[in-house]
């Protein structure tokens, strides 16, 4: 059984904007999944569906085999904690009157009577706070300070910390890295790369930059205009059966 499956996925916006057409495409764990395509195709949209925040109105959306859609908020509580978000600004994903070591324990203390942790260990608060800004690489003394006492890069591992506290499933990662600059873009894609190695997570990873979705994703899957029209193992990315849009794509970044 496929961890993620989109079968024949459409939304039309209230006021009328169709926005995904027709979408399908599995993920098995311990995959990462890349989407990428051009501002304003829909992938943030497919992320918010995703993570159900977004109602769709056509197909299903299956996760370990469950449809997450006719749910109601507290038969749904056990899915969120396998189905957590790191978002492309940091600064609005982080409450601005929390310090650091308060806002890496909530998740654990909404969703952790449901998590199973098999990496992370909570013995206190203290050691568990501890354990995450280890994981992102992070100086524990960062741990008394406010988001706005951090760099962009600072509050995006933060993000990070908070969604792999619970040790989820999957993790949709929006734009992850689009409002860092470009070394601390290539510190958080390494970052991520490593993190989903060591505690076996799946990603989908959505970005307009192929370059990044192509060091990270093990498939690759091309938007335009709210429909998938190309899907394809990383290893072909250069094959002459790409489709057209994903050749422009390509040679946007050689
Ligand atoms: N809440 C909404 N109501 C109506 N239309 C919306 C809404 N959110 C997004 N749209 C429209 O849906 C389309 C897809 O938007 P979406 O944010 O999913 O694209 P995107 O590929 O993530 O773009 P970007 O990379 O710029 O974030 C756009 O035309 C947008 O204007």
């Amino acid at each position: 059984m496929s961890l993620l499956e989109l079968k024949n996925v459409s939304k039309t916006y209230k006021n009328g904007v169709p926005v995904l057409n027709n979408i399908n495409f599995k993920m098995e764990k311990k995959e990462c999944i890349g989407l990428v395509g051009e501002s304003g195709c829909g992938k943030s949209t497919l992320a918010r569906c995703v993570l159900q925040l977004e109602s769709i109105n056509e197909g299903k959306i299956l996760f370990n085999g469950t449809s997450l859609h006719d749910k109601n908020e507290k038969s749904f509580r056990p899915y969120r904690k396998n189905l957590q978000a790191v978002m492309q600004n940091p600064s609005s994903s982080l409450n601005p009157k929390l310090k650091v070591q308060n806002s890496l324990l909530e998740p654990f203390q909404q969703y952790g009577k449901d998590a199973t942790l098999q990496h992370f260990n909570y013995t206190n608060e203290k050691k568990f706070a501890d354990q995450l800004m280890d994981a992102v690489e992070l100086p524990r003394k960062l741990m008394d300070r406010y988001p706005h006492e951090l760099s962009g890069g600072q509050k995006q591992r933060i993000s990070i910390a908070r969604a792999i506290s619970i040790e989820p499933a999957l993790i949709v990662l929006d734009e992850p890295t689009s409002s860092l600059d470009v070394l601390t873009q290539a510190a958080i894609i390494k970052l991520l790369g490593d993190l989903r190695e060591r505690l076996e997570l799946s990603y989908l990873f959505i970005s307009h930059d192929l370059s990044a979705v192509n060091m990270m994703s093990q498939q690759i899957m091309v938007m335009k205009e709210g429909a998938i029209v190309d899907h394809f193992v990383q290893e072909d990315l250069f094959s002459v059966k790409r489709h057209n849009y994903t050749k422009q794509l390509i040679s946007l970044f050689e």
